[in-house]
């Protein structure tokens, strides 16, 4: 497990990371979401040791994660798909990795194969797409066979068969009992790939829960019900003090109460549900709603100008 403490990072002037406080747990996916500057990638440098704290602290596992020799054996990152050496080969890269690591030799062609690069295993990745480079970002990652898995915005640059695939993949990580963080700025691309969320905003912690609690969240979430009792459901929610509003044959669009809540009143009141599921308007309204103090530019009150000089001082 990822145990984040108190965590601060500062650029001069800049709080990237504000005192963020929270955990990663193993045997789920954990979506870690903000907008553009949240301190995302900041937060996950800082935890596999690339950028030291200014305050606080970080643990894997109950330990300092610092680079070291053997580090793909605990942690796989996949930080910045394109920080790789054009000039080599997929295979020389890894090779490289696996050798600096103490990872047996094999493991490389197993990767590759894994990520359904093997074709292209010794073509230079300088002539990669970005597709490709992402997924022998995730290849570098899953070499070492590690129980602890970060990826900066993996989804970017895959094609919608790669999307799918990585949010499978993420899927069986996870269900193998490692634990998977995984970054991102949209929240469509964490609706179908996260079970949690740890959401930042201005690097300060704005919720950690699971993704239905997240949605609920927001003003006017709905939760989607379909049910052959759907009388008598409305009744029970009401009288819980929800808003109930009908969806066509047999299905509520419930509005005050979590999804959790309304699956435990349907049990309660014996009533059967044949779908329960929170909507992606939900979520992305929860999410624009939670985070709208903290987005850094908005279109309209920051002119371009303004957000290119701020780019420009975005050395990384
Ligand atoms: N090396 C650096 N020097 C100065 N400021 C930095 C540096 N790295 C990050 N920052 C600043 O820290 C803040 C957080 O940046 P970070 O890249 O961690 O955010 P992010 O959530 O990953 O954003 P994005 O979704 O755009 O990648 C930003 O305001 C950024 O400008």
């Amino acid at each position: 497990m990822i145990e984040v403490n108190d965590l601060t990072k500062r650029y001069g002037s800049t709080t990237a990371v504000d005192a963020l406080t929270f955990t990663v747990r193993p045997g789920c996916v954990t979506g870690f979401l903000g907008p553009n500057g949240a301190g995302k990638s900041t937060t996950l440098r800082m935890i596999i040791g690339l950028n030291e704290p200014t305050g606080g602290s970080v643990t894997v596992q109950g330990r300092a994660f610092r680079r070291r020799p053997r580090g793909l054996r605990h942690v796989g990152a996949l930080l910045d798909a394109g920080d790789v050496h054009g000039g080599r080969s997929a295979a020389a890269h890894l090779g490289v990795l696996a050798r600096t690591n103490a990872i047996p030799l094999r493991r490389v062609g197993e990767v590759l194969d894994e990520v359904g690069l093997d074709a292209a295993a010794r073509r230079r990745i300088g002539g990669f797409s970005l597709g490709m480079k992402q997924r022998l970002g995730i290849a570098a990652a899953l070499l070492g066979d590690p129980p602890v898995l970060l990826f900066d915005e993996p989804l970017n640059g895959l094609d919608p068969e790669g999307v799918r695939w990585v949010r499978d993949l993420f899927r069986r990580l996870a269900g193998e009992g490692r634990t998977v963080f995984v970054s991102s700025h949209l929240m469509t691309e964490m609706e179908h790939t996260a079970d949690r969320l740890v959401v930042i905003g201005r690097g300060r912690l704005i919720a950690d829960e699971p993704l239905a609690a997240f949605a609920a969240r927001g003003a006017g979430a709905r939760v989607r019900v379909r049910t052959p009792d759907a009388s008598a459901l409305a009744d029970a929610v009401q009288a819980a003090g929800a808003t109930v509003t009908r969806d066509g044959d047999g299905v509520l669009l419930v509005g005050g109460l979590g999804s959790d809540q309304i699956g435990d009143l349907a049990f309660e009141h014996r009533l059967r549900l044949h779908e329960l599921s929170v909507t992606s308007a939900s979520l992305e309204r929860a999410f624009m709603e939670l985070t709208a103090d903290s987005v850094e530019y908005t279109a309209g009150e920051a002119s371009a100008g303004e957000a290119s000089v701020r780019e420009a001082g975005d050395a990384r």
